[in-house]
């Protein structure tokens, strides 16, 4: 993607884009895409906090020739961000995730999908065709064969990475959800369990009896009607308890789960942790081999209280270096400019993602609106390398950062 002179009038910055899509959105998908936990301490902090960094740059450097690329999942992607898995797209725009993977396709973006997609994982990978990799985020049910399905699923379909979300043991408390009983639309369905008729397991009958009873009985639990939320767990139209409700797994841990997790996924898929808040946590990450770690709080709708994302990525990013291990450590959470991205690098992300910004691209246009969104998210980046005096991603480091105390004191890192 380079960069296009050509401007949408209407929408010029992220924050227009949100305003934008506030008004194209109905108040239960508003709600649900935009609130945070509790009293959304952390939701305003994740993106706050970008405020304390103020960038130094360099001058008379020759920043003619700019590649903003890195290398991710074994491609080459435009610049160091990612779309972040967020669940049930189509509640923004018709196309739902088919609009984001096509723009991402276009515009040289790994995305993320949630494993409640309102579009099945095969499709998806199939918008995005062969060479782009794709992430499979996972939450890893009570149920096991559930999961083991859903995992051979996206291998088949040549997902190069699977998320493990770390961070909901519980569902956190979101009160307009829970004010508005929120539900998936009639019309929309949890894609990738929802799936009376169609036949993408690539188990069959015979070799993997128990994985076909799992998806049964999922189907059994009515999980498109996907029910509201009660302030502790989904709940369906009927009173029944949700497939929803049992995605936040209590019972996950280091030592049963990633080691399951990694003998499911490797060699053909990568395994992240997404839900890293603590360099304690980083270093456990390394201790049990998964390939990398996202530094991540749900975007301030699980802990309401916990660090802001970029006030957490250094402990997470020194943890790392003391065991001398390469383990990319990527960030997201309240990333809404160009800038934002480059501050994150400097303090030592490998790379970032965006949740919301895409949604609201959505909202705004579909796929076109996506394209948006990731065209001013690339453009600003760029402009800000060569503001900044660099010319290529892996030379921004500390030195180009300085805070601004609580004191109104500037330091440099
Ligand atoms: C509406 C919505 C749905 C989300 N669904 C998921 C999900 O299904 N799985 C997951 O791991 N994270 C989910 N997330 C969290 C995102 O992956 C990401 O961590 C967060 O949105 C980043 O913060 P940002 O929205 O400020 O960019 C969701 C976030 C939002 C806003
Ligand atoms: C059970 C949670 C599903 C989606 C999600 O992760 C979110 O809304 O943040």
């Amino acid at each position: 993607m380079t960069s296009n002179p050509t401007h949408d009038l209407e929408c010029l910055t992220i924050d227009q884009l949100e305003k934008i899509a506030a008004d194209r959105m109905d108040k239960q998908t508003r709600d649900y895409y935009n609130e945070g936990a509790d009293s959304g301490t952390t939701l305003a902090e994740n993106k706050s906090a970008y405020q304390k960094y103020r960038i130094r740059p360099r001058v008379l450097r020759d920043v003619s020739k700019i590649d903003t690329s890195v290398d991710i999942f074994r491609f080459k992607n435009t610049i160091p961000m990612g779309v972040a898995p967020t669940a049930m797209q189509r509640l923004a725009h018709q196309d739902g995730e088919l609009a984001t993977a096509r723009a991402c396709k276009k515009a040289g973006i790994v995305m993320g999908l949630s494993s409640f997609s309102t579009t099945s994982l095969e499709d998806v990978k199939d918008a995005l065709g062969k060479e782009h990799p794709g992430l499979l985020q996972l939450y890893l049910f009570e149920d096991r064969e559930e999961s083991k399905d859903l995992i051979a699923r996206a291998k088949k379909a040549g997902y190069k990475a699977v998320a493990l979300t770390v961070d909901t043991p519980m569902l956190g408390r979101r009160n307009l959800e829970i004010k508005n009983q929120f539900k998936l639309p009639r019309h929309l369905k949890s894609a990738n369990f929802d799936r009376v008729g169609e036949n993408h397991s690539v188990t069959s009958d015979e070799k993997e009896p128990e994985a076909n009873e799992a998806r049964k009985r999922m189907q059994e639990q009515e999980v498109s009607r996907a029910g509201y939320h009660d302030g502790s767990q989904w709940v369906s139209p009927t009173g029944r308890i949700t497939f929803h409700s049992h995605a936040p797994n209590p019972t996950l841990n280091w030592e049963r789960d990633i080691d399951w997790l990694k003998q499911q996924c490797h060699p053909e898929m990568e395994v992240w942790v997404k839900g890293i808040a603590t360099g304690e946590d980083a270093i456990l990450a390394c201790h049990h081999g998964v390939d990398g770690v996202i530094v991540s709080n749900h975007g301030g709708r699980q802990l309401n209280g916990a660090l802001a994302t970029i006030d957490a990525l250094p402990e997470v990013v020194d943890a790392v270096k003391s065991m001398n291990r390469k383990m990319p450590v990527h960030v997201d959470g309240g990333i809404r400019h160009g800038t934002d991205v480059f501050k994150a690098l400097a303090l030592g992300a490998d790379f970032v993602w965006i949740g919301r910004p895409v949604l609201w691209g959505l909202a705004y246009k579909g796929q076109e609106g996506v394209e948006l969104c990731l065209k001013l998210f690339n453009d600003e980046f760029r402009l800000c390398m060569g503001l900044a005096g660099v010319t290529s991603v892996d030379e921004i480091g500390k030195e180009y950062l300085a805070k601004i105390n609580r004191d109104g004191f500037v330091s440099k890192l």
